[in-house]
């Protein structure tokens, strides 16, 4: 399978009605800056969409849920069947981001890109497996070469399904226990640090267990060190499935226009590894909710970025991006419905 499709450019963004859209909200009648953050949000949001009139109406959340070897150190708190029990849980409507999407009007959609589940059974559920969960990292690389393609294709065709659908924003989430370990392992190769500064609780390991779980990925790194010469290698050898879906689709909205919400740690390590195979992916991104895992400032750090909210949230799934999108959606609705200074006939000088 070919990975040829990671070198085509992200669109670029409409650089002239970032300038105008900028100018009206220097228009709008309140101080300049008042709307702070909101302000930068809605101006980069008419840049995307090539309109003073944004509007974040159809919300595509895709879930994608995969199993890792790397579950067999006891690296999480919770047992691996949970990964598969959850994907039913997603099919039935119970998980969080089940109540978060239909609460927001967004759609849900659940892919299996290599579970152990026989998510096949479970009605709803896409089932687009790269395999069957990846191997143990600590033993050998996570994937092969044809998986990680596979995996990043799959990211690549939840988008293609987004904008059939005419999507106008995209929040990828992800369900899979123990991949707060992938997610650090790909971390640390990627800003050359040490688990230690960036391994947490997870699903709530004590302080015990972190910092077993540090080691554990330490040693890892320490194997694999000699292979891990680019993104794509470090993605292929301590990744997961469900990370290399995430990076393919966050890589996939910038080639095809369409916004990103990134949601917590395990997204965000799927940002950074896409800035890091493309950088022009970054001015399709939008970051939703700040991680309580240790890791997630170096992250923020690295991708010079941002969160909107902080809610000491740490769950994944998409969640924190879900919370986040009614301040993209108010920013919007700002920069298009508020009256200028001239229509409203208010004085736009300063006493
Ligand atoms: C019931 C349940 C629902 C979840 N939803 C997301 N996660 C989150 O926790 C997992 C990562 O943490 P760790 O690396 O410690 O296993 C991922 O599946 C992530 O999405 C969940 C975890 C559990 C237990
Ligand atoms: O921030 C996240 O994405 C996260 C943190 C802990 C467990 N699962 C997900």
């Amino acid at each position: 399978m070919s990975m040829q499709w990671l070198e085509t450019p992200a669109q670029p963004i409409d650089q002239a009605m970032l300038a105008a859209a900028l100018a009206r909200q220097g228009q709008l009648t309140k101080p300049p800056g008042s709307l702070g953050c909101l302000e930068e949000i809605a101006v980069r949001l008419a840049a995307m969409q090539g309109t003073q009139q944004p509007s974040l109406e159809r919300v595509r959340i895709t879930v994608f849920a995969a199993d890792h070897g790397i579950a067999d150190e006891g690296v999480s708190a919770f047992p691996q069947a949970v990964t598969g029990q959850m994907i039913a849980n997603f099919a039935h409507g119970g998980a969080a981001i089940s109540v978060l999407a239909r609460n927001l009007g967004a759609s849900l959609e659940v892919v299996d890109v290599g579970s152990k589940a026989d998510s096949a059974a479970m009605l709803g559920v896409i089932v687009n497996k790269a395999g069957e969960g990846t191997a143990n990292f600590r033993r050998q690389p996570a994937m092969s070469e044809n998986q990680l393609a596979a995996a990043l294709q799959v990211g690549r065709d939840a988008v293609i399904q987004a904008l059939k659908d005419d999507a106008q924003l995209f929040i990828g989430g992800e369900m899979g226990i123990a991949n707060t370990s992938a997610a650090t392992a790909v971390a640390c190769a990627l800003l050359e640090r040490s688990a230690h500064d960036i391994a947490g609780p997870g699903t709530g390991l004590d302080a015990t267990g972190v910092s077993r779980k540090a080691q554990i990925i330490d040693d890892a790194l320490a194997l694999h060190r000699p292979a891990l010469t680019s993104p794509l290698e470090i993605l292929r050898h301590v990744g997961g499935f469900e990370i290399a879906a995430l990076c393919g689709a966050y890589i996939a909205s910038a080639q095809a226009g369409l916004p990103v919400l990134v949601d917590g740690f395990i997204a965000s390590s799927a940002a950074l590894l896409a800035l890091r195979i493309r950088p022009d992916v970054a001015d399709w991104l939008f970051f939703g909710h700040a991680s309580a895992e240790p890791g997630y400032v170096h992250l923020m750090q690295a991708l010079d970025a941002r969160p909107l909210v902080n809610l000491d949230m740490r769950l994944g799934e998409g969640s924190g991006a879900a919370v986040a999108l009614p301040i993209l959606r108010l920013a919007a609705a700002l920069h298009g419905q508020m009256a200028t200074f001239a229509e409203a006939g208010v004085s736009a000088k300063r006493a």
